[in-house]
């Protein structure tokens, strides 16, 4: 059976996944939204794309999912946000048996989750996460020499489609705060957001933007200070990037000044650069790199998490059709192994 989609949000994601959507014949998009018109009937979904950066859209998560409705997301709020909403959405998936996709959520798409998640389904157990996890960030800080204003790149990344709606959620730090937690909740730990320390790149000038002319006017104020921290971290003989860190002494995101050879200094333009540690990987870590921000990368990403979910589903139900047919036969086999 074809799953039914529901997508909300035609931005830059939602865009491209509509693009990738068009050339399949093997999906049915019954609903489209997004804050100025809506077509079709979600009624009729049995999956739901979250391509928004909406809090509201996101609380809707796990009630989604006890319904029984599957959801897509590229937005972090669900899993990234408050500790309860991470629960609600853990237990609504247990309780329907709905899927929750959200590879696009770390790394559009790397597979950091999934490996994540592998080595603990293999009893492993992870004692760290550290990395790049901002694409635009890595983009910005790579292609800064302190002499073009920062402001300037920043609006190059927006054009590119490597930031988030409000610049500033990548700039402060906020969205890999939201990738941190989402990555250490998946390890299995119940990490609270006020528990990860975060130290970005902001101005109170550009905190107190309120409109979207205002943040843009405010940008340059982003550059004095920036040319003297990118200055202090040359003349050591190394460079800012924005890193993420939990381990046994706590979490935090902030910028570092790395040399050219640390473990976590090695990608480029909007790579993402993650090293797991865990009991499996003590000596050396686990590290996976790969780039990580643009629209069509993620919007690859959520057409991935469906077409999984349909394939699993699809499995199930052949799996669960076999085990009803040859109940008896089951039974005495598992009676043999037991004896
Ligand atoms: N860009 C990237 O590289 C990556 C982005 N993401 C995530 O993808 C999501 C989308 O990002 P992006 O496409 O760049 O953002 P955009 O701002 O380009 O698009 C957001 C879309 O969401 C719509 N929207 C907002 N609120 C609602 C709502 N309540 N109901 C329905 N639609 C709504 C907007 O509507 P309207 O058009 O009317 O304004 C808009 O179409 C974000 O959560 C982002 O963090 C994740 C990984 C990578
Ligand atoms: N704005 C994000 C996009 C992907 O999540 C980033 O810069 O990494």
């Amino acid at each position: 059976m074809s799953l039914r989609i529901a997508l909300l949000g035609t931005g830059q994601v939602g865009r491209a996944l509509l693009a990738r959507l068009d050339a399949r014949t093997d999906l049915a998009l019954v609903h489209v939204a997004n804050t100025r018109w809506t077509q079709g009937a979600f009624e009729d979904a049995t999956v739901v794309i979250d391509a928004t950066a909406s809090d509201a859209v996101a609380a809707r998560h796990a009630d989604w999912l006890g319904r029984g409705l599957h959801v897509v997301t590229a937005n972090k709020l669900g899993q990234g946000a408050d500790l309860a909403r991470w629960q609600a959405i853990e237990a609504a998936c247990s309780a329907s048996g709905a899927r929750y996709g959200d590879s696009a959520t770390v790394g559009a798409g790397l597979p950091l989750l999934r490996s994540l998640r592998a080595l603990r389904d293999g009893g492993d157990a992870i004692h760290g996460v550290a990395g790049v996890l901002s694409g635009s960030l890595a983009w910005l800080l790579g292609a800064y020499d302190g002499e073009q204003p920062f402001s300037a790149l920043v609006r190059r990344a927006q054009a590119a489609g490597f930031m988030e709606p409000d610049p500033r959620v990548d700039l402060s730090g906020e969205d890999v705060r939201r990738k941190l937690l989402i990555l250490v909740r998946a390890a299995g730990i119940a990490l609270e957001a006020n528990e990860v320390a975060l130290e970005g790149v902001t101005t109170p000038r550009l905190l107190a933007a309120t409109t979207p002319g205002d943040i843009e006017h405010a940008l340059p104020s982003l550059d004095a200070g920036m040319r003297d921290r990118f200055h202090a971290a040359q003349a050591r003989n190394t460079r800012l990037h924005l890193v993420a860190r939990w381990d046994a002494s706590g979490a935090r995101v902030g910028l570092e000044a790395l040399s050219n050879d640390d473990p976590l200094a090695g990608g480029q333009g909007t790579d993402n650069r993650v090293a797991l540690h865990s009991a499996r990987y003590a000596l050396r870590p686990l590290v996976i790199q790969g780039p990580g921000a643009g629209a069509d990368i993620t919007a690859a990403a959520l057409l991935d998490d469906v077409l999984t979910i349909r394939n699993t589903t699809a499995l199930q139900r052949s799996a669960s059709i076999r085990a009803g047919a040859s109940e008896k036969k089951l039974s005495i086999d598992c009676g043999r192994l037991i004896a």
